[in-house]
């Protein structure tokens, strides 16, 4: 599989209508690759709240990022992991991604269910997803998760559970913190025996810095392509059939034990 990562600049100065068809023509010129991959709320900016209400949009022919983004995967006969948008549903928004298929058919939808900000931002403005999503490709079971997902890795393990060989996790996580993103990155390759693509966003918007650092990572945790921090089309050969191969070698998940016992619960008493 050849799966490129957009790694885009999400600035205050440009407007969502002038990224959005950046990112269509960044896309479009994927032509060749099997899976494309766009970061978290590039539209609006994951930082910038305040253009939250007036950026959300349906997930229908009336939302502007669905409509360019499924044009552009039909253009380039590409699957594209579109990111994330500001989903507006009735009075309530969500962090949802966006899954087309090669004919530019939307095949999944993902709610992000972690929300970042601890009580503030993310947190206090958007609802909470509920559902773990995993999409069926010609290249493997796709497991979504973004961003802060990352740090919560039962979700992972229930995307396993559900299938997944690639996990696509898109970002915009903060560039004081770049090295927290590589580490749970990898970790979540290791520990899940799957191949992750994530795509963090660049630039500054909201007044955070962006972390770029954008990753493909093998089943085994090697880093197999790693953007800088800057705007880039980061851009891999994956052998998903390495994901097989290594959970048959090394069969960690097989020897899961689902029912840990209570503290104290196995030792045996006096006497
Ligand atoms: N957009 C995010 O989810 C940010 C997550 C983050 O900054 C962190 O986990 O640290």
């Amino acid at each position: 599989m050849r799966a490129s990562l957009v790694q885009l600049e999400v600035s205050d100065t440009e407007s969502a209508d002038d990224r959005r068809a950046r990112a269509a023509a960044l896309v479009r010129g994927r032509a060749g690759d099997d899976l494309v991959v766009l970061p978290e709320l590039w539209p609006t900016g994951a930082w910038a709240y305040d253009d939250w209400r007036t950026g959300a949009e349906p997930i229908g022919i009336d939302g502007p990022t669905l409509r360019a983004m499924s044009v552009a995967a039909r253009s380039a006969a590409v699957w594209l992991h579109a990111g994330t948008v500001v989903e507006r549903d009735g009075g309530a928004l969500y962090n949802t991604a966006l899954v087309f298929d090669r004919t530019g058919a939307l095949r999944g939808t993902y709610r992000k269910i972690h929300r970042y900000g601890f009580d503030t931002g993310e947190a206090a403005w958007m609802a909470a997803g509920r559902d773990v999503v995993t999409v069926p490709t010609d290249l493997g079971e796709l497991g979504l998760a973004t961003c802060y997902d990352l740090r919560f890795p039962e979700l992972f393990r229930a995307l396993v559970d559900a299938g997944t060989e690639i996990l696509v996790v898109p970002g915009a996580w903060p560039a004081g913190r770049r090295e927290q993103w590589r580490i749970l990155v990898r970790a979540r390759a290791v520990e899940e025996q799957a191949v992750v693509l994530a795509c963090c966003a660049a630039g500054t918007h909201g007044g955070m810095e962006q972390a770029g650092g954008s990753l493909v990572v093998d089943p085994w945790g090697t880093v197999l392509a790693e953007a800088g921090a800057g705007e880039e089309v980061l851009t891999a050969e994956v052998d998903t059939d390495a994901v097989a191969a290594i959970r048959a070698e090394l069969p960690v998940l097989r020897d899961r034990v689902l029912a840990i016992p209570a503290p104290g619960a196995g030792r045996s008493g006096p006497g």
